[in-house]
């Protein structure tokens, strides 16, 4: 049997479960305005699981059947689809189109204060992606993903956040090579080139309210996505089993989206979301919009520069969602060896990070996502997804008491957690 017709059975298959699924369910998969809603990340495992394989068949069978120098030719053009959906955001097309009806390519134009023919250009091009369509000549109105831009803070801001910041920086990864070679300093990267600053990257987003909102709100989103779904944090540690009353520090938990999750499940836990000073008051003020008082009442903000020592001492868990994949080693170790001294004896860390796998080992689509993180790391801090052995090394130069207990990768999750636990024997109380 040939691979086309292996990937064409292999759809027709899974593509027949997905269907009988969504339809038991009443769930409609359509590109309509009214059709937003997520594919349910708890569908049976079954369901998932054929959904993935319709993913990566479909896309190998178009790669395939497109053949290769066609393929490379116009992946080599994918720049247009971020730079088109960066002028629809930068100059808020989506906002002026109406949620249930189409408008001419003059009115919207008018709207905006963009130029009409540029405008449609720019959308007829966005159409070929499935954002937006034209009902009728001339006219514009919204498909599900445009739709998104208007209803979710969330998708809206990850679109600017990548769009506007993360393919600048990507455009300069050869420019920052040229320039400082394979360097792991957190100020020599290609975030450094694009932005023309020779700060970190935090440190420069942190002098830009807006920006800095921008990116907490692409951290909370990407909590809705697939591998990084925030339910993978709260089911891959037994947070029941801490004693009631006992204390979470998250450690550079930005606006606590983190904590608030746990917090919903584990109901005898307090919470302290540590973050820099122009992130906490943003955090105060979404945890006030949570609805559950039992919730908000155990969770407190604190402004926190991890490169300082740990002001809370003798927490039961310190959770680092997301933080030392952002530093190169020396940076990472710093911040490690700046909690160590707040740590007694089985106090524990969970580390949540990607821990990268040999090539091929994990299905192509949850590889793809730890590959896109791996290079966003790269571009942004000269930072990098770890193997399990980096992971090792790195926790015991940073302090030998610190010992890499368990590493739990949860069914579809691209992070791991990894349970980090400080014996210092010789001190135990
Ligand atoms: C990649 S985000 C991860 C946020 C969150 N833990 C999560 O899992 O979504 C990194 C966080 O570290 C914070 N951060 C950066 N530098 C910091 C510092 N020196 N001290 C404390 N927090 C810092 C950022 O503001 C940001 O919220």
């Amino acid at each position: 049997m040939s691979r086309l017709t292996q990937l064409s059975q292999q759809i027709a298959t899974n593509t027949a479960i997905v269907d009988e699924y969504t339809q038991r369910e009443g769930i409609k998969l359509g590109f309509g305005v009214n059709d937003t809603a997520a594919f349910p990340s708890d569908a049976p495992a079954e369901v998932l699981e054929a959904r993935r394989i319709v993913r990566e068949a479909t896309q190998e069978l178009n790669d395939l059947v497109t053949g290769p120098a066609e393929q490379l030719r116009w992946l080599a053009c994918r720049y247009h689809d971020l730079s088109s959906l960066r002028w629809i955001y930068h100059f808020n097309l989506y906002s002026h189109i109406p949620l249930d009806k189409a408008i001419t390519f003059e009115e919207l134009a008018q709207k905006a204060g963009v130029d009409a023919t540029q405008a449609k250009r720019i959308l007829r091009h966005a159409m070929t992606n499935n954002l937006f369509h034209e009902p009728h000549p001339g006219q514009i109105a919204h498909t599900a993903s445009s739709a998104l831009l208007i209803h979710s803070r969330g998708v809206r801001d990850w679109v600017g956040y990548t769009t506007e910041e993360s393919f600048r920086n990507s455009s300069k990864l050869v420019e920052a090579t040229e320039k400082w070679g394979a360097s792991d300093r957190l100020d020599q990267s290609a975030y450094q080139v694009a932005w023309e600053t020779e700060l970190p990257m935090f440190e420069h987003l942190g002098k830009d309210a807006v920006r800095a909102e921008r990116f907490a709100n692409t951290m909370t989103d990407m909590t809705s996505t697939d591998g990084y779904n925030i339910r993978h944090l709260v089911s891959g540690f037994e947070w029941s089993s801490l004693a009631e009353g006992s204390t979470v520090v998250d450690v550079g938990g930005s606006v606590g989206h983190a904590c608030i999750a746990i917090a919903e499940k584990a109901r005898g836990l307090q919470f302290i979301v540590q973050d820099r000073p122009e992130i906490v008051p943003q955090g105060e003020k979404q945890l006030e919009e949570v609805a559950d008082e039992q919730i908000r009442s155990r969770i407190k903000f604190q402004a926190h520069d991890f490169f300082t020592p740990q002001p809370v001492e003798g927490a039961a868990v310190y959770l680092m969602r997301f933080i030392l994949h952002d530093h190169p080693d020396s940076g990472a170790i710093d911040i490690l060896r700046k909690l160590v001294p707040a740590l007694k004896n089985g106090s524990r860390i969970v580390i949540m990070d990607g821990v990268m796998p040999e090539a091929n080992v994990l299905p192509k689509s949850e590889e793809r996502i730890m590959r896109i993180m791996d290079l966003e790391m790269m571009t942004t801090f000269n930072a990098k997804e770890r193997e399990r052995a980096d992971w090792e090394k790195l926790y015991s130069v940073a302090d030998s008491r610190l010992k890499l207990k368990n590493v739990e990768r949860p069914v579809g999750s691209a992070q791991s957690v990894m349970e980090v636990v400080f014996e210092d024997e010789g001190n135990a109380s």
